[in-house]
């Protein structure tokens, strides 16, 4: 959807694959690419293939494609945790492979991505692969070691943002504020901090300090959070959700 937006998918050259009526149907619907069922008939036609399969229905899928993999083919994986390694035994070590963590913001041309390239791949594969990821958002090659890491931050961080901005709104609504407004300025105020952040380039804690007056309301806020262990809860968070990348990798 975010490629579509961004004029990167031709209709004529491009596919997508589902076993599943109702997936292919929505996705038709808001690209206008064609979806069928068979995986093999698409990486048979493109040249550049998207695995977006869950980890756990990964090998299933690999087993689909390999047969029509050629080394013309670049194969791209955004499934969490399977690894290098994991793509290219499955589909042979010559196979061009980059892994990459994008987020669902890449709907809205605001994703944040890491990517790290496969041994077979050619440096044109991994500029390719930036090139389509920093089109809905950004894109940073990182090691591929670090892409469970990503996938805890990024990957999975609009979901722990998103309950930021629910918890936020509802204490908006706690203290008097009607559902729609309060929702509303908590989802701006995450903008607009993020905003601030990326396009000020100061750091987060002086941007923080410059919110909280002397005896004020901010840090009256700042003291109940502190408290209540927000920034240890926000760092458990992303823990948390790189260890289960890296187990979904090791299970699958
Ligand atoms: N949801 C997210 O925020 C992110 C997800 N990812 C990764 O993207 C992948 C897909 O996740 P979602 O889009 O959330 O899942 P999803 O369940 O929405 O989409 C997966 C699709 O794969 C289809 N499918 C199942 N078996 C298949 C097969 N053998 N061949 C072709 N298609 C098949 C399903 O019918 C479904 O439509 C996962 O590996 C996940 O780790 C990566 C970054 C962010
Ligand atoms: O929850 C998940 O496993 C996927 C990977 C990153 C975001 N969603």
């Amino acid at each position: 959807k975010g490629w579509a937006a961004a004029g990167l998918l031709d209709a004529n050259r491009s596919a997508a694959s589902d076993p599943y009526p109702a997936p292919r149907e929505k996705f038709t619907a808001t690209t206008n690419v064609r979806a069928v069922e068979s995986n093999a008939e698409v990486v048979a036609k493109t040249d550049v293939i998207i695995l977006a399969v869950k980890p756990q229905t990964m090998s299933a899928a690999l087993a689909e494609v390999r047969s029509s993999l050629t080394d013309k083919k670049l194969v791209v994986s955004i499934a969490a945790g399977i690894t290098l390694k994991q793509l290219a035994e499955n589909l042979g070590t010559n196979t061009r492979l980059v892994r990459v963590m994008p987020n669902t913001p890449c709907l809205l041309g605001a994703s944040a991505a890491g990517f790290a390239v496969g041994p077979a791949a050619t440096k044109a594969d991994g500029d390719l692969v930036a090139r389509l990821f920093n089109a809905v958002g950004k894109a940073y090659a990182v090691p591929e070691s670090q892409l469970d890491a990503v996938t805890g931050l990024s990957g999975s961080g609009p979901a722990f943002v998103y309950v930021l901005i629910e918890a936020l709104a509802d204490g908006g609504v706690r203290v008097g504020l009607p559902r729609d407004i309060a929702l509303s300025l908590a989802a701006q105020t995450v903008f607009g901090s993020a905003k601030m952040v990326l396009e000020t380039g100061t750091h987060p804690a002086a941007l923080k300090d410059a919110v909280a007056s002397p005896g004020g309301t901010t840090i009256a806020g700042l003291h109940a959070l502190e408290r209540a262990g927000f920034r240890a809860a926000a760092m458990d968070a992303v823990e948390a959700a790189a260890k289960r990348a890296t187990e979904l990798g090791s299970k699958n």
